[in-house]
């Protein structure tokens, strides 16, 4: 299955076109931020902690200072919601309910805990999981229209290793890959399909079982490494032609390592390792929240900068809705690290992802789907009954053609006997014509089906024709002439309107007999495209995953063959074009000719008051009008002088007898009028106007039928055109993939002339010339991201001293800030990569390690301890009261120093800890600190050294 938007969770693929609704801008919203405080622990009651934090109210917490603690107002912090130690697991997850539910509509959705260890996040996490498995069954209970299914996959992320946690006996790490629709995918990542919810949990508890977990000195069962659970929903209308759509999302339980201070948790060793990884994945974190709550113009995100955040890239600021929340030690002896996971909360607040509803519209059920209709089609063509009720159909409309055609005789003869007899009274011998009047009179009035009703009335009737014979037989020839070519004209009429009828039938026999016969043609065209669009579906998936794995080639060979590959697929993709259009062409002619006569009708029906003649006036009247016409007026009353004007009255006038007086009819005609509307409106039937109009045919199965057809042709014809615009999409796409490879071949091979080799360059942006106000925002997010480097790669303090007063945000700064970025963006990774591992030396430069790095440190804060003895007494005073040393305390100086260069969020702690070490250094009395001090050595990445820079002064200047 494929979603169009990114984030989805299914790793497999088969090929199936997707469409998001609603346009492809998600709906935009903050990061749900919670924070829930522990009670204290047996551990911290034993060791006399006490508690340091307090919950104002469901939204606030503030620190509580120790009473003996000269501490300035303490900020408050505030969130969507704050737990107090009492809270339950089940109000906690109230807060985050609404956001794990928007899996079962769509919404990829994911929670995550964070905090400092043994703060309480997998006890949290656990029960979080637990309450909504419960809710998500629930869901499902109570919506039986829909068919859900769910698959889970768990992993977890140890010491940078992506490990299956459903299938962990392998001992592999998986790979993750860069899918062009979906993102990051995990390579062969297990996922199995849920039976029920026991099944769910069970496989939940396999997952938790897998998990690397640890002792430490804080917590007995720390969990050493991130957990990530995802649950894949599926869900389907059960009973709906729209069948082939289903809403997709995945829903992440993510359980985060706590962040650790190796100090804290006394580790070493595998511990150290452990801990290393963990706070250089959850530093990462949280530069990415750093930098995503400031906004969309932060610039580059390091989402690749860890697997942990390339794995939740679209929980993070992408297409998901998401709630972390924030787990606290309430201990005096974690203040900081609470602190520092409360700003990092507080930042979490201002993330903005863009959720939306994942709609998956499922190739092999399209195809099912269509089949079905198909199949469906034909056995209606092939049902006998129906064509039997066609043939029955066709041969009563022959019979009412014979029968036009009867009276149209029958009408001219009578015209012809009347002509005959003109003549014969325009001769002198003006006695011999009572016959000729007789017969005039009774032939204008003579109407079959009148016999026999309203005998009173026929009398009477009768008698008023009868005076106005005689007065016609005493009038002037003159007024017979006007008589006869009255009728004359009037049969004339007739005649029209019966050859117009005939036209119409035979028409409209045709066009059945036709339309199955083109219906059957289209749907055989169809079936065969069908067939051909499955043999060639697979197609544009492999192209776009042979070109996304090739966009991430960088080798020039690769892409050389690449643009061979890609004249080859040009074949392919006009294939695929040429296919789509045979599809639409198809489909337009289905468009043309069946619709077209739904719209025809509805026009027909939507217009009940169009007079007679502008019915009359379509060439070919749509079948429900044919069938509509007022049939049995022409034809029973073919002689009749009002038939022309009879047509539009109901049944209500259809046995009165005829009225000759034009006044006397119109007077009728708009009291029948009048009574059919009055008649509608109290059926409250705004169709029944036009059932006057155009009386319906008897022929209910008919309309049924083609009712039927349309309705079977105008769906298939929907789901078609659908999946061909998809279709078209994909190919638009593959074009546009194709011309940005092309574009990056001709690019290789440019730089290739010039002699460049780019191939290990390829993440190095050119550093380019800012503008002063654009530089000072860069220099900023720079400096602070060099900051928190220094801090998780342990680097020197005194360097760290002499560049943050060194480069203070000047043009020419732009390179040392770039240089030293990189070098330290090298380090993290480098010491991620070997841990506490046995350092190698490379070349002449120092080893480094973790370790050994945290070694050095340490000797440097113990000479800064010594050089405080330069400052006076009172000086010292003053500082250890200013950063909270007691006074009384032994190892007092240690105690200071190590509280410098400790918090890289807080710019004054960083700005107050460097003018002291440049105090106690002597680096602003000597002068002796120079840019140049920090020589570029620039050394090709290939070289794979670090690019050391400045180390060496600086134990020149301290005599090391
Ligand atoms: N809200 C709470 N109420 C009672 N006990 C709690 C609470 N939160 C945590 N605990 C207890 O505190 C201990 C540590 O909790 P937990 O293992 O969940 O921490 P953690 O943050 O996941 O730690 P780590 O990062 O080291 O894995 C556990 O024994 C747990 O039962």
């Amino acid at each position: 299955m494929t979603v169009k938007t990114p984030g989805t969770p299914a790793s497999k693929i088969d090929g199936t076109p997707a469409t998001s609704p609603g346009g492809h801008r998600g709906k935009e919203e903050k990061i749900v931020v919670t924070v829930r405080l522990r009670p204290l622990n047996k551990r911290e009651q034993l060791a006399k902690d006490y508690v340091a934090w307090q919950c104002v109210d469901d939204h606030i917490i503030v620190y509580k200072p120790a009473p003996q603690e000269r501490a300035a107002q303490p900020v408050p912090f505030t969130f969507d919601k704050v737990f107090c130690p009492e809270s339950l697991t089940e109000t906690v997850y109230d807060g985050v309910k609404s956001v794990a539910l928007s899996a079962l509509m769509g919404i990829n959705a994911t929670i995550f805990a964070y905090g400092q260890t043994s703060s309480g996040k997998t006890y949290t996490m656990r029960g979080i999981t637990e309450k909504a498995v419960n809710d998500i069954y629930m869901h499902i209970l109570n919506t039986p229209e829909r068919e859900f299914r769910i698959k889970i996959s768990g992993l977890e992320i140890y010491n940078e290793n992506v490990r299956d946690l459903l299938n962990s006996e392998s001992g592999r790490h998986l790979k993750l890959l860069d899918d062009p629709e979906k993102g990051t995918v995990i390579e062969k990542l297990v996922e199995e399909t849920v039976n029920d919810d026991q099944h769910l949990r069970s496989l939940i508890s396999i997952c938790e079982a897998q998990r690397q977990v640890g002792e430490t000195a804080l917590n007995d069962t720390s969990s050493r490494s991130h957990q990530i659970i995802r649950l894949t929903i599926e869900s389907t209308l059960r009973e709906t032609a729209d069948c082939v759509r289903s809403y997709v999302a995945s829903l992440n339980f993510v359980d985060l390592a706590g962040s650790e201070r190796a100090s804290q948790t006394n580790a070493d060793g595998a511990r150290l390792r452990e801990g290393c990884h963990i706070n250089l994945s959850l530093m990462t974190l949280t530069t990415v929240i750093r930098k995503l709550s400031v906004g969309k113009r932060s610039g580059h995100i390091p989402y690749r900068d860890s697997k942990l955040t390339r794995i939740l890239q679209h929980s993070l600021g992408g297409n998901a809705r998401t709630a972390i929340i924030c787990t606290l030690s309430p201990a005096s002896t974690h203040v900081e690290q609470t602190r520092n996971t409360l700003l990092f909360a507080t930042r979490a607040k201002e993330v903005t992802n863009s959720a939306q509803v994942n709609v998956v519209v499922s190739q092999k059920q399209l195809v099912k789907h269509l089949q079905k209709e198909v199949a469906r089609l034909e056995a209606e063509l092939r049902t006998p009954d129906l064509c039997n009720e066609k043939d029955y159909k066709i041969r009563q409309m022959e019979m009412e053609m014979e029968e036009l055609r009867r009276q149209r005789d029958l009408a001219q003869s009578e015209v012809d006997d009347l002509r005959r007899k003109l003549q014969d009274e325009q001769q002198p011998s003006e006695s011999s014509c009572p016959t000729a009047k007789k017969c005039l009179s009774f032939s204008a009035i003579l109407s079959p089906h009148l016999d026999d009703k309203e005998p009173g009335h026929l009398d009477r009737t009768r008698n008023t024709m009868g005076r106005q014979t005689m007065r016609q037989s005493s009038t002037a020839p003159f007024t017979l002439m006007r008589e006869i070519k009255k009728l004359e004209h009037l049969q004339e009429q007739l005649g029209e309107e019966a050859n117009r009828a005939l036209e119409i039938l035979q028409k409209e026999v045709a066009y059945h007999r036709l339309g199955n016969q083109d219906a059957a043609e289209t749907i055989a065209k169809l079936q065969a495209e069908i067939r051909e669009m499955r043999s060639v579906k697979l197609s544009p998936k492999e192209v776009e995953v042979n070109n996304a794995v090739t966009v991430n080639k960088s080798v020039s060979a690769n892409l050389k063959e690449e643009i061979t590959r890609l004249h080859s697929q040009g074949s392919t993709i006009a294939d695929l074009e040429e296919q789509l259009e045979n599809v639409q062409k198809s489909i337009d002619k289905l468009v043309m000719s069946l619709p077209a006569s739904v719209e025809q009708e509805s026009n027909t029906e939507n217009s009940p008051l169009k007079s007679k003649n502008q019915s009359k006036s379509q060439n070919v009247p749509p079948l429900a009008t044919i069938n509509g016409l007022n049939r049995k007026n022409f034809i029973r009353s073919p002689c009749s002088p009002l038939s022309a004007a009879q047509d539009v009255l109901d049944n209500d006038i259809e046995n009165r007898a005829p009225q000759f007086d034009d006044a006397v009819s119109s007077a009728t005609q708009s009291v029948v009028e009048k009574e059919t509307s009055s008649k509608s409106e109290e059926c409250g039937d705004v169709s029944s106007k036009e059932n006057t109009l155009y009386r319906r045919s008897s022929s209910v199965n008919m309309r049924k039928m083609q009712k039927m057809f349309q309705n079977a042709a105008e769906e298939n014809v929907r789901s078609i055109k659908a999946y061909v615009t998809e279709l078209k999409e994909r190919v638009a796409k593959l074009q546009y993939q194709k011309q940005l490879l092309v574009c990056q071949v001709l690019e290789l091979e440019a730089n290739d002339a010039a002699g460049y080799d780019l191939e290990n360059d390829e993440d190095i942006p050119p550093i380019q010339e800012e503008s002063p106000a654009l530089w000072q925002a860069i220099f900023r997010e720079q400096r602070q991201q060099i900051i928190e480097l220094w801090d998780v790669c342990h680097v020197s303090v005194i360097h760290r001293t002499q560049f943050y007063l060194l480069f203070k945000g000047d043009l020419a700064d732009q390179i040392y800030m770039e240089v030293e970025l990189r070098r330290l963006t090298w380090l993290q990774q480098r010491l991620a990569e070997i841990g506490n591992a046995s350092p190698t030396r490379i070349g002449n430069e120092p080893a480094i390690s973790l370790s050994s790095s945290i070694r050095a440190l340490k000797r440097e804060r113990e000479f800064l301890a010594k050089r405080l003895k330069r400052l006076s007494e009172e000086e010292r005073d003053a500082l250890y009261i200013k950063w909270e040393v007691p006074l009384e305390g032994q190892q007092r100086r240690i105690q200071f120093i190590n509280k410098l260069w400790r918090n890289p969020h807080d710019e004054k702690h960083v700005k107050e800890s460097a003018e002291i070490v440049a105090k106690l250094v002597g680096l602003c009395e000597s002068g002796n600190i120079s840019k140049e001090m920090f020589e570029l050595n620039f050394v090709l990445p290939s070289d794979k050294r670090p690019w050391i820079v400045g180390w060496n002064q600086i134990s020149d200047i301290l005599h090391l």
